[in-house]
């Protein structure tokens, strides 16, 4: 369960009674998710979430990830809504943590997508995309190439302990990644972090995208990178081309890629899985005290960068010219 700081029922009544969205009924804290702290409230008018912002959240951010809800939401793209107390404050303090109250949104996410998922993910994709386009602020990507080094340097010297040999093939695929990563691909608002996890769907159809936390501006075809990543592999470690095909066609029918993102895709899906190998390993080797998470596994990483190193071209990832 990822609740880092514990909330008391005193704390949050106080808490709700600055919004006018009635008395608080119930509060739980929320079993998935591993960098917030979140909590499903219940109050006289419906449900909502209370997130916490933990370690990887620089508070400087949140004016960027709240105006950014709101900017999607107002371009028919189906997210969370930030909720204002009476002053018309989105952001607050709680426990001593910055913290933020946004409206519940229904649907379930799916635990073993489908080509048919992957598909309504690269559509919606491509649309968030073209939604950001006219929102004013900005925020650098603090996970891209050069934040790669500093946490590589923070897992390296306990890599090998959790799996013979890691330490080296982070240290190639870094300096690989370091002499090809492609500069000025298009770019502007990307999701950074849109996992099977943060995506709902009633049924078959897309109904919604969550956590928004990792948003910032970068290569479009990075994003597209990290969903293949995520969304793509099978269980036993393959990737499915079917699903990559269905991703990037669904996606190109509303934003048709450029020849140099096409040509860009391998490098930046073996960048896309050296980020999340590195951030799960590091928190892999660093669990808070007292902390309710279970931590992602780094290895699901490493095994999908082992596709990634031999890959050649976006062919080999379904995206058909
Ligand atoms: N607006 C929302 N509506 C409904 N459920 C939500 C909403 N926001 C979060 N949740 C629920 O809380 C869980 C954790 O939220 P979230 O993914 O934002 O947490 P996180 O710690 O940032 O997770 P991650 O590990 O994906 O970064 C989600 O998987 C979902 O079940
Ligand atoms: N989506 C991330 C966790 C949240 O950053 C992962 O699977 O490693």
């Amino acid at each position: 369960m990822a609740v880092y700081t514990d909330v008391s029922d005193a704390e949050l009544s106080a808490f709700v009674a600055r919004y006018d969205i009635g008395a608080l009924l119930s509060a739980k804290g929320i079993a998935e998710g591993v960098e917030n702290s979140n909590f499903l409230l219940q109050t006289e008018s419906g449900f909502y979430i209370l997130t916490l912002y933990e370690k990887r959240v620089n508070e400087a951010d949140l004016p960027f990830f709240i105006g950014l809800m709101d900017h999607l939401a107002e371009r028919g793209i189906t997210c969370p809504r930030p909720v204002r107390d009476r002053e018309g404050r989105a952001l607050q303090r709680l426990a001593g943590r910055p913290a933020a109250m946004v409206t519940f949104l229904s649907g379930m996410s799916v635990n073993r997508p489908e080509a048919v998922h992957c598909a309504e993910l690269g559509r919606t994709l491509a649309r968030l995309h073209a939604a950001g386009a006219d929102f004013s602020l900005r925020r650098a990507n603090a996970l891209s190439l050069a934040g790669w080094r500093p946490l590589c340097e923070q897992a390296r010297d306990q890599a090998d302990s959790v799996s013979p040999g890691l330490r080296a093939r982070i240290a190639d695929d870094l300096a690989a990644l370091e002499a090809a990563w492609p500069r000025g691909l298009p770019e502007g608002v990307i999701h950074a972090d849109l996992f099977p996890n943060n995506v709902f769907f009633l049924g078959e159809r897309l109904s919604g995208l969550i956590d928004f936390y990792f948003a910032c501006n970068d290569a479009f075809a990075y994003d597209l990178a990290i969903c293949l990543n995520a969304w793509c592999f099978e269980p036993d470690g393959s990737f499915n081309i079917t699903k990559g095909h269905a991703m990037t066609h669904a996606y190109e029918e509303v934003r048709p890629l450029t020849e140099a993102e096409v040509a860009a895709l391998p490098v930046l899906a073996r960048g896309a899985g050296l980020r999340f190998l590195l951030t799960r390993l590091v928190d892999w080797l660093n669990v808070p005290p007292g902390a309710l998470v279970k931590p992602l596994d780094p290895l699901e990483y490493d095994r999908k960068l082992g596709f990634h190193r031999h890959a050649t071209s976006a062919a080999d990832y379904g995206l058909m010219r």
